[in-house]
């Protein structure tokens, strides 16, 4: 009895070793990009998310690119922990340019706009929005859409409904959440959906970053490899111009009396009857 008991308990001790030292299951990683017009709140929510304080003297605009790096914890899932990278991009007319080129590597986008401005500005907002969408890198990944600076008596739904968004979102066939930055309870729902979004669909965006990155490399070495041999077709031609110039004038030397291939077949002369017949008058 003795002996099995210390069995048993060797065979516990093991399997609860077992269990200590095997490590939790570790965290998917997702690249997210954050945009927004200018002053739309994307260093706020960024700062937000990764939980860190704002600095009173940092509320200068984004002149580049801002990086913060936020976990999700799997209790709030009941998945595994999710940790986000947040790559945020300037908003001005400028920055705008650069958005393009972080759309292949991201997995979602999370959209800024400012609520409590005028509807022109919002359908600004969101015409920019379709542009980053359409028939790019993005389209296909899942966007949350935060609205910034709460505005009293404007519903989500309400501008979701104004400004067609859900028939945006679903002509670029991507899965489109809307929600409040400002009220903390309602980011969470936000982002819980996001993670919820990216594991569900890990293996496919991954397989699409794959294919746009290495899709971008290549166009880049198709670019750079046409400029290279359009400058080798620049020598050639310098090359060809020499020669032209030159054989005339070795052949100029008298050494082929051969008649140049441009000449007409025959040689031929045409007498004008004045010339003919002078004596006839
Ligand atoms: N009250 C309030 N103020 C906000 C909110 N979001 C941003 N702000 C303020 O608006 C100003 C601009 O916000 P930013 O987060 O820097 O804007 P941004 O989108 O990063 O702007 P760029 O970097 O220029 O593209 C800052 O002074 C913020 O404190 C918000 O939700 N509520
Ligand atoms: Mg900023």
């Amino acid at each position: 009895m003795g002996l099995l008991c210390a069995k048993l308990r060797h065979c516990c001790c093991s399997c609860f070793l077992r269990f200590s030292t095997q490590s939790p299951p570790e965290a998917e990683e997702f690249q997210v990009l954050i945009l927004g017009p200018a002053a739309s709140g994307k260093t706020e929510l960024g700062h937000r998310l990764s939980g860190l304080q704002r600095p009173e003297d940092d509320q200068e605009a984004t002149n580049g690119v801002r990086c913060y790096n936020a976990s999700i914890s799997s209790e709030d899932l009941h998945r595994p922990a999710v940790k986000l990278k947040l790559t945020e991009v300037g908003g001005n007319t400028e920055m705008q340019r650069l958005w393009r080129h972080y759309y292949a590597s991201s997995h979602a986008l999370i959209y800024c706009f400012d609520l409590s401005t005028d509807p022109e500005h919002l359908q600004d907002t969101f015409n920019l929005l379709a542009e980053s969408l359409k028939g790019t890198q993005l389209a296909g990944k899942p966007v949350l859409l935060a609205a910034s600076r709460y505005c009293d008596g404007v519903q989500l739904y309400d501008v979701e409904y104004a400004f067609g968004l859900e028939q945006l979102a679903s002509s670029c066939n991507c899965p489109l959440l809307i929600c409040h930055m400002d009220e903390a309870t309602d980011l969470q729902r936000g982002i819980r959906w996001l993670c919820r979004q990216l594991l569900a669909r890990k293996t496919q965006l991954e397989r699409r970053i794959r294919y746009d990155v290495n899709m971008q490399v290549w166009q880049r070495r198709k670019r750079s490899l046409l400029s290279s041999g359009k400058l080798a077709q620049v020598h050639r031609q310098r090359f060809r111009r020499q020669h032209r110039k030159l054989w005339p004038a070795v052949l100029g030397f008298g050494e082929s009396t051969a008649r140049p291939n441009t000449a007409p077949p025959t040689i031929f002369f045409v007498r004008s009857p004045q010339v003919e017949n002078p004596k006839d008058n």
